[in-house]
């Protein structure tokens, strides 16, 4: 594995020598580190594969043997993937999909992410199921909406396909052998892959997201690559050499001074579904109770440059100072786009434009941006890509994984459970035997 650092994480703006009081000290980060002792000891374990853990996705490739089996035979056989799944079964394959998809030999990787009718009801429109494999993801095998949505679109594909041939398009990633998805997939005959043991949020780097990334045409070897490189950069005992604990720490801090929303902001649409899957992993792990029982949390949010410098940057600049913001870009973009024609250079609004490309005109927003946040005392920092590939994608995930279970470990509350959650899910079949006592009368 290449050990080569593409990701360059500029935090120069986190601190008060760049904007003032509303940053933080290099000191009180590193006043930090002892506190962070215990996680430094239990990540050797996870390195070490003593304990299931995300951490040790990129060092299994029995991982990446089972996508590249089920990848090839998807590709081969099929036109299309249409994948069904929930919050951290889908958004980690989102984002590959997104991100680096584009596979000439496979056109559509399709996601299901939600039970609305309409939407499901468009998606299905397009959808032929002769050429056509269902992947249908849940950890727990038990979450509502996946299974509704696998149960609706069963009737479909036996009309078109007959039931018999259901069983050779349809494959389900699941955990729990006791779980629904897992006993509906024994009775369609529909062949399993195990679903590791990590929270949906953490499992991208295993067949949950790369499976739907590889058939899209995403490398997930340089994902996996890129991934390990960040992990070894994260076991660094020295706090500031160390991506993972010097950035998390100081995004608990700045927290702690009251800039707890933290916002995401690539200047690249295409990373437009890393703020998606950001916001799961940050709000789910972070936002819980400590063991005193107080509220804890950093609120995602997330925008996308130049377009909400329209919309958003008002507020960041003079509202409230309770944020602090991730700007991403990537170098490459000053090389995309059309240049911009010199027709009209006399007209005022066109001259500073005439000549540069598109790229070039957005990396210069991006810069602006920068330094008005900065200009104005609000905290930012700047993640920096050479290119947008796949080993540079790996490093980010790895990246915001552990800086997020760093910040976990700082406000003393578990990274990995969602405890809060099941109240919800308990309710929803309430008011469904509700509705159905209402339906008989
Ligand atoms: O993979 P499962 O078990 O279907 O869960 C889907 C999602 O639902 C949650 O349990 C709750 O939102 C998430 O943590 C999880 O990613």
């Amino acid at each position: 594995m290449t050990a080569a650092n593409r990701l360059m994480i500029d935090m120069t703006n986190f601190f008060a020598d760049a904007v003032g009081e509303s940053g933080v000290e290099a000191s009180e980060v590193e006043a930090l580190s002892p506190r962070l002792e215990g996680l430094r000891e239990r990540l050797q374990g996870w390195r070490a594969g003593k304990e299931p853990s995300f951490f040790h996705l990129p060092f299994e490739p029995e991982h990446l043997e089972t996508v590249y089996e089920w990848g090839q035979e998807i590709t081969a056989g099929f036109e299309q993937l249409l994948v069904l799944g929930m919050g951290g079964s889908s958004l980690g394959g989102e984002m590959l999909v997104h991100c680096l998809g584009g596979s000439e030999e496979f056109s559509d990787v399709l996601f299901i992410d939600n039970v609305d009718p309409v939407r499901i009801e468009e998606t299905l429109e397009g959808v032929e199921w002769s050429d056509t494999m269902v992947l249908a993801i849940s950890k727990s095998g038990n979450t509502a909406e996946t299974l509704a949505q696998l149960l609706t679109l069963l009737p479909h594909m036996e009309r078109a396909i007959g039931a018999r041939a259901v069983k050779d398009h349809l494959l389900i990633i699941t955990e729990d052998e006791g779980g629904g998805l897992a006993e509906v997939g024994r009775t369609l005959r529909a062949p399993m892959v195990p679903h590791p043991p990590v929270g949906g949020r953490y499992s991208v780097l295993s067949p949950v997201g790369l499976l739907p990334g590889y058939v899209a045409g995403v490398d997930v070897e340089g994902i996996i690559d890129g991934a390990a490189s960040m992990a070894e950069r994260c076991l660094s005992a020295d706090i500031r050499e160390n991506p993972a604990f010097w950035g998390g720490a100081t995004q608990y801090l700045l927290a702690e001074q009251g800039k707890s929303l933290t916002v995401l902001m690539p200047y690249f649409e295409r990373l437009n579904k890393v703020g998606s899957w950001f916001r799961q992993l940050w709000a789910e792990s972070l936002g819980k109770l400590d063991a005193e029982g107080e509220n804890r949390g950093l609120t995602p949010s997330r925008a996308i440059g130049a377009t909400d410098q329209h919309s958003q940057l008002q507020l960041y600049l003079q509202g409230p100072a309770d944020k602090q913001f991730t700007l991403f870009i990537a170098d490459e973009m000053i090389y995309y786009g059309d240049r911009i024609p010199a027709r009209f250079k006399d007209i005022p609004a066109v001259s500073p434009l005439a000549g540069h490309s598109v790229g070039e005109l957005l990396a210069a927003e991006f810069m602006a941006t920068r330094e008005t946040l900065t200009r104005n005392g609000r905290p930012n920092r700047t993640i920096r890509m050479p290119a947008l590939d796949a080993f540079t994608l790996g490093e980010l995930i790895m990246l915001l994984e552990m800086e997020t279970v760093v910040v976990a470990e700082l406000l003393g509350v578990d990274p990995f459970d969602q405890p809060a959650v099941e109240e919800g899910k308990v309710l929803t079949r309430e008011y469904l035997a509700q509705m159905e006592g209402q339906l008989s009368l």
